[in-house]
């Protein structure tokens, strides 16, 4: 990935302390058009507090963030979601009572202003059946297997019409024929033209989904390049020895 590239996502020296506890600190990134960037680490090593600071859960204590060439460091998460971010969340949020098409209705009504209801549920219906869940459209949501979670989960943030994704650990919980299916749904996301940053823990999921990696210990980034090369960067090597995690894909 080189100059000339649409950037999407531009995270310049962003830091986060909570009290004294520096969990982001100056972490600089780029992410492309299109492409699949991954957000990797131990335990602690601060991807979540990271990936709230891109969705404006939290507000950086210093840095800058672009998305599509427009400073979003101070914006409220709604103008993100407007101006083109979306989220899926690891612990799945949705409406249990209500049926997944009207949960996935509700994300295409608050990601587009000013969509009527017929419309919305139009949308709402092709994303299921993109994600693979029109056939339980009128289940109500608290019915649908972990998996099937997932798929809502990404569907209601694909409603909100996103340019960029972010996922927060959604192979978490999944059996591996799951995981395949669950990779597969992130690839067909990034060939309809989104782009996606993921933070994972599953290293063969990592392996088989990013296109580039970034790497963070102790809050900051340790490497960044390909699968292959920070799995080869010894710094990487030392931050991952002895965690449950490991190196071993
Ligand atoms: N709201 C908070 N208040 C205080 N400390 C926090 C808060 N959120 C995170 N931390 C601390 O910041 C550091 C980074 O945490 P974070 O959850 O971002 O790491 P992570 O890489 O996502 O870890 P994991 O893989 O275990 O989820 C940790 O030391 C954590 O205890």
């Amino acid at each position: 990935m080189s100059a000339g590239l649409e950037v999407v996502l531009r995270a310049e020296r962003l830091s986060k302390s909570f009290g004294g506890l520096k969990a982001v600190q100056n972490v600089s990134f780029t992410h492309y058009a299109g492409e699949i960037l991954a957000v990797i680490g131990p335990n602690g090593a601060g991807k979540t507090t990271l990936l709230n600071l891109l969705s404006g859960v939290y507000r950086p204590s210093s840095g800058r963030l672009e998305l599509l060439g427009q400073d979003i460091t101070h914006a409220p998460m709604e103008r993100r979601c407007h101006a083109g971010l979306g989220r899926a969340f690891q612990v799945v949020r949705p409406f249990p009572e209500m049926t997944v098409l009207e949960n996935v209705t509700v994300g295409a009504l608050f990601g587009m202003p000013g969509t009527r209801l017929p419309e919305a549920r139009e949308r709402a219906y092709d994303l299921l059946e993109r994600t693979g869940l029109a056939d339980q459209a009128d289940r109500a949501a608290h019915e649908l297997t972990l998996l099937q979670d997932k798929r809502m989960e990404v569907a209601r943030a694909l409603a909100t019409h996103p340019r960029v994704l972010l996922l927060d650990e959604v192979m978490a919980g999944l059996r591996p024929g799951e995981a395949a299916e669950a990779v597969e749904l992130v690839r067909s996301v990034r060939d309809g033209g989104i782009s996606v940053l993921f933070i994972e823990h599953i290293m063969p999921v990592v392996r088989d989904l990013a296109d580039r990696v970034v790497v963070m210990d102790g809050g900051e980034v340790i490497a960044t390049g390909s699968y292959r090369e920070v799995t080869a960067h010894p710094q990487v090597v030392t931050a991952y020895l002895g965690t449950e995690e490991g190196l071993g894909a």
